[in-house]
C-alpha cells in the first residue's frame, strides 16, 4: 500500500456520497473522487490507497464532462490546479447551483432512507435571491489562516497547507472589501472578517479577546460577541426564524410547558418560538458556551418566561431528568423541544434522555445529513416519527445542507 498513491487512473463515477464526494469504481474497489460530477469519466490522481476496500483520489482532468459542470466560481479552487493547491470551501463551485441541491437532496434523501428507514420528498430550498447572484457574496463571515511567508488564505481542500489568495467570491462585498489581502501578518494563526448587520465590517486576528457586536433578525437585535457562533449566510437567521416557526405544530405547542431550546446559542431559535407563540412563552435555551448564554438572556429579555442557562445539552438534560418531580415531566410531556446541534448531531445519549421525558414535539435544525438521519432513528425507537422536513441550501458551493424537521410521538 502506499504504491499507487500519485499515479493517474480512469473513470467514471455514478453518485455523490456524504461530504460531497463522487463516488466511482475501478476494478470493483470503490474509488471517491473529489471535484467529480455524478456522470462524469474523469483522470484522477490517487491520493490515499492506504485502505483495501477503498481509495481515494482527486479530479484533475474531465474526459466526459457533465451537462451541470461550469467554470470554478474561484480561480483558485479550480481543477487545473494542482489538488495540493486548491482552496477548501467551495468544493461544489464547479457544479451548476440548482444541481448542486439536487445532489445535496440526494444525501439527504439517501441518509433518511439509508439510516432510519424513511422515504422523503424532501426538496432543498435555495434561500431568496441567491439563484439571482449565482449563490455567491453570502458569506457573512469568514475564517482565513496565515501562511509561513505571512499571506491570507483558506485551507487547501484536502490537506493542511494554506492557499493564499486575492479573493474571497462565497463572501459578501463587505467581507471582501475588508479583507487586507496584501498584508502580511507573518506569526498569527488566523484572521477572521466579519460584517455584522449594524456596523462595519472588522477583522478578529488570532485569539483577541471579544467584542460585543449586533446582528439584526428583521426588526429584531441580537447581541453576541464577534467571536461566537451566528448563522454565516447573510439570510440564514431569517430562514431558519422563519423556518422553525412554521415547522412547529401550533396544535402541540403549549406556552405554558417547559419548552426547550437546546444548543440555543445567543438565543436566535428561542426567540423566534417566542415571537410566533407570544408574551406568555415559557422557553429555556441551552448552550455551553458561558458568554453566549449571558447574550442570550439580554437577547430574551423581553418575555418574562424566557431564559437562558449554561450547560452542555447531554449533562443538563440527565440532570433535568434525574430530578423532575412529576409536575415537571407534565410539562415537559406538553414541550416542544428545539434542538440545532453542532455537526455531529445530537447523539444517542441526548436522544435517549429526550424519549424518556417525551415532549410533543421535537423540531431538529441539522446542518449535517448522516447526523440528521441516525438520531432520527434513535427518536424513531422512542416512538417519534418525522412529521415533516425542509431543506435550505445555507451555504452555496460547498456540500452542506441545513435541514429543519419535525418529530412527533406517535
Ligand atoms: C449550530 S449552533 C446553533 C446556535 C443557535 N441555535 C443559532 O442558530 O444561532 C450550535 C451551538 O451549540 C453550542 N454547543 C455545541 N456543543 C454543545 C453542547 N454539547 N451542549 C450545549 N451547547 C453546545 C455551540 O456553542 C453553538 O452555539
Amino acid at each position: 500500500m502506499g504504491e499507487h498513491i500519485g499515479s493517474i487512473i480512469e473513470l467514471t463515477v455514478d453518485k455523490i456520497a456524504h461530504g460531497g464526494i463522487a463516488v466511482g469504481r475501478l476494478d470493483g474497489r470503490v474509488v471517491f473522487v473529489s471535484d467529480a460530477i455524478p456522470g462524469e469519466t474523469v483522470r484522477a490522481r490517487v491520493s490515499d490507497d492506504r485502505k483495501k476496500s477503498f481509495w481515494r483520489a482527486d479530479a484533475v482532468e474531465v474526459l466526459q464532462p457533465s451537462e451541470h459542470r461550469r467554470d470554478h466560481v474561484w480561480s483558485a479552487a479550480a481543477i487545473d490546479r494542482d489538488p495540493r493547491g486548491r482552496a477548501g470551501g467551495a468544493e461544489f463551485g464547479h457544479i451548476a447551483l440548482a444541481h448542486q441541491r439536487e445532489l445535496k437532496r440526494q444525501v439527504l434523501a439517501e441518509s433518511l432512507q439509508r439510516m432510519a428507514g424513511i422515504e422523503s420528498d424532501v426538496v432543498v430550498e435555495p434561500l431568496p435571491g441567491d439563484p439571482a447572484v449565482n449563490g455567491l457574496g453570502w458569506r457573512t463571515r469568514i475564517r482565513l489562516h496565515v501562511d509561513d511567508q505571512g499571506r491570507l488564505g483558506p485551507m487547501a481542500s484536502r490537506s493542511h497547507s494554506v492557499i493564499p489568495v486575492q479573493d474571497v467570491p462565497l463572501a459578501t462585498a463587505a467581507v471582501q472589501a475588508a479583507t487586507p489581502f496584501a498584508e502580511r501578518f507573518l506569526g498569527l494563526g488566523t484572521l477572521d472578517v466579519i460584517a455584522p448587520t449594524t456596523s462595519d465590517p472588522r477583522l478578529v486576528i488570532g485569539e483577541q479577546k471579544p467584542t460585543v457586536i449586533r446582528e439584526l433578525v428583521g426588526e429584531r437585535e441580537f447581541q453576541l460577541d464577534d467571536t461566537g457562533f451566528w448563522q454565516v449566510h447573510r439570510s440564514a437567521p431569517v430562514a431558519l426564524t422563519r423556518a422553525v416557526q412554521e415547522a412547529i405544530d401550533p396544535a402541540l405547542f403549549d406556552p405554558r410547558a417547559e419548552n426547550l431550546d437546546l444548543y440555543g446559542g445567543v438565543g436566535l431559535l428561542a426567540a423566534a418560538v417566542a415571537d410566533r407563540f407570544g408574551a406568555e412563552t415559557r422557553i429555556t435555551s441551552v448552550e455551553s458556551d458561558e458568554r453566549a448564554t449571558d447574550h442570550a438572556s439580554e437577547n430574551l429579555a423581553e418575555w418574562l418566561g424566557a431564559s437562558a442557562e449554561t450547560g452542555r445539552v447531554d449533562r443538563w438534560l440527565r440532570e433535568l431528568d434525574a430530578g423532575a418531580s412529576a409536575a415537571d415531566r407534565d410539562r415537559l410531556r406538553a414541550a416542544t423541544i428545539v434542538l440545532d446541534p453542532p455537526r455531529s448531531g445530537a447523539g444517542s445519549e441526548v436522544m435517549t434522555v429526550l424519549g424518556r421525558l417525551a415532549p410533543a414535539q421535537l423540531v431538529y435544525v441539522a446542518c449535517d445529513p448522516v447526523a440528521l438521519a441516525r438520531d432520527v432513528a434513535l427518536a424513531a425507537e422512542a416512538g417519534y416519527r418525522l412529521a415533516r422536513i425542509r431543506a435550505f441550501d445555507l451555504f452555496p458551493h460547498t456540500h452542506h445542507v441545513e435541514a429543519v424537521a419535525t418529530l412527533i410521538r406517535g
